[in-house]
């Protein structure tokens, strides 16, 4: 159970690689293709895998057993050997769930120091599995932001109700989370959640998976709702769903009651139901896609779910969460974050919200060397082009600006940035950006921005542009 399985077309590579880990203590096994890869996979699973991802004469590449061996043991640590030059699907691989790539031609310490770290993690993650697949409740909601206390706020009226909520909110900014929320504080906490993704579930199969099927040859298969019977169903991304799909959907709203497909029962089921979308549903309407009885009949208590831009203050708070998550689950790094790079996470762009936050949080653990705070220079650029390497990107509109209008606009926007990321203290944003309060003050108002601290509101907006509007 402890050996480590090299897979590698080059043989020299195998017979090295093997050797320098047999020396250091490790049992191993080789394959050298994808065939014979899966079959030692099928005689007991390794704890380790170093994975060629150019293999000659194999039916699946790389990338293919990767995405195979993160589907059906998705325990085992993988570190993906690339040809030099190959950083890009090294990288692919990562996002694939790889642990670590190692660049070809490598040194053997190199190699030492990745498979210790990754044989580490394939011990603690062997320890928590058990904990983890008992570890079904609800994920906790960080935050102490003002737009995240009115979010929960609004979240805790509506919990023990059985009023049918909308949740909205652009991708990755805790729609599903804030679902959980509701269920978990519920009178129904005890009974299941079923999240239903209208957008991943072919739209002919959508019928069957929701109702459920009948048959003489299977007989009864419950679908999802019958599945959530006293609990709560929640329809992700549900102006995805197809719109024959809508109406008897809405006429289990009404009935609270549907049959099987194949069937002729009528099954009985109580649910309560939440919806989210990051779409506009006004829009879906208007163009045909989405009813509009239906939207009615979810949407009796709406709730915005903030971007992560409107609640920067939090993301000190939510990158140590996760740190420490990563660190539970996966056993990666326990590290810091020094003051630079909280600043530049706080200013940079999010448009994947608090799902980008945390994938940068997992790939930065993993990608790092793992010792000492994580820095500035240690969060990835290419998710914020506009700060690469000190330059400032011009956007089309910025850039046909004359230049006082455009330094406005910069200026604006800056300390727009500023004053959101210190929660709308302006006595921290005068401090960081480094000007005397009553000076930021003065500045602020010749620029049209006026700050307040009403909770739930952006804190500053610009009044200039509202006038124009
Ligand atoms: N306030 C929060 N505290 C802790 N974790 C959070 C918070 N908000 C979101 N997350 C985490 O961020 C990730 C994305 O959240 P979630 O899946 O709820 O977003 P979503 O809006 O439903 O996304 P999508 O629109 O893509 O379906 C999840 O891993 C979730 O646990």
């Amino acid at each position: 159970m402890s050996d480590i399985l090299i897979v590698d077309d080059e043989r020299d590579i195998r017979e090295l690689v093997s050797d320098i880990l047999e020396d250091e203590g490790y049992a191993t096994r080789k394959a050298a293709n994808s065939d014979e890869c899966m079959a030692r996979l099928e005689e007991s699973e390794p704890a380790l895998m170093i994975l060629d991802i150019w293999l000659k004469d194999s039916q699946m590449d790389g990338i293919d057993i990767l995405k195979a061996v993160k589907r059906d043991n998705p325990e085992i640590p993988v570190v993906i050997i690339s040809g030099h030059g190959n950083i890009e699907i090294a990288v692919a691989a990562i996002k694939q769930g790889a642990y670590d790539f190692i660049e070809k031609p490598f040194n053997i310490d190199q190699l030492m120091v990745v498979i210790r770290r990754a044989m580490e993690t394939s011990r603690l993650r062997r320890e928590n599995s058990d904990l983890k697949r008992k570890d079904t409740g609800p994920a906790e909601m960080i935050g102490t932001s003002a737009s995240f206390r009115t979010l929960i706020s609004q979240l805790d009226k509506v919990t023990k109700s059985n009023g049918r909520v909308m949740l909205t909110g652009p991708a990755g900014s805790g729609k599903e989370i804030a679902a959980r929320y509701i269920h978990a504080n519920s009178n129904r906490a005890s009974a299941p959640f079923i999240t239903v993704n209208c957008a991943s579930i072919e739209p002919d199969r959508m019928e069957e998976v929701l109702f459920g099927r009948e048959s003489s040859e299977r007989g009864v298969e419950p679908g999802l709702l019958e599945q959530a019977h006293g609990g709560v169903v929640f329809f992700d991304e549900v102006a995805d769903m197809p719109l024959g799909t809508q109406s008897k959907i809405l006429r289990v709203l009404v009935d609270q009651q549907f049959q099987r497909v194949g069937g002729s029962d009528k099954v009985r089921v109580d649910l309560r139901v939440v919806s989210a979308t990051n779409k506009n549903l006004d829009a879906e309407i208007e163009d045909g896609r989405f009813r509009q009885e239906l939207y009615h009949r979810l949407n009796v208590v709406p709730v915005a779910v903030p971007s992560l831009a409107d609640r920067r203050e939090d993301i000190p708070l939510l990158a140590g969460h996760f740190i420490a998550q990563f660190n539970e689950a996966q056993g990666l790094p326990l590290r810091e974050l020094t003051e630079e790079a909280v600043a530049l996470m706080q200013t940079m762009l999010w448009p994947g919200n608090v799902r980008q936050l945390k994938n940068l949080v997992e790939r930065v653990l993993i990608l790092g060397d793992g010792s000492g705070p994580i820095e500035a220079k240690d969060l990835p650029r290419e998710e914020d082009k506009p700060q690469e390497e000190g330059r400032v990107v011009l956007s089309g509109a910025l850039a046909t600006l004359p230049l006082r209008e455009a330094r406005e606009a910069f200026e604006r926007e800056y300390l727009l940035t500023q004053i959101n990321r210190f929660g709308g203290n302006i006595s921290r944003t005068a401090s960081f950006v480094g000007m005397e309060r009553s000076a930021l003050h003065r500045k602020l108002k010749s620029l049209g921005v006026v700050t307040s601290n009403k909770a739930g509101a952006r804190v500053a907006h610009v009044e200039a542009e509202e006038e124009q509007a």
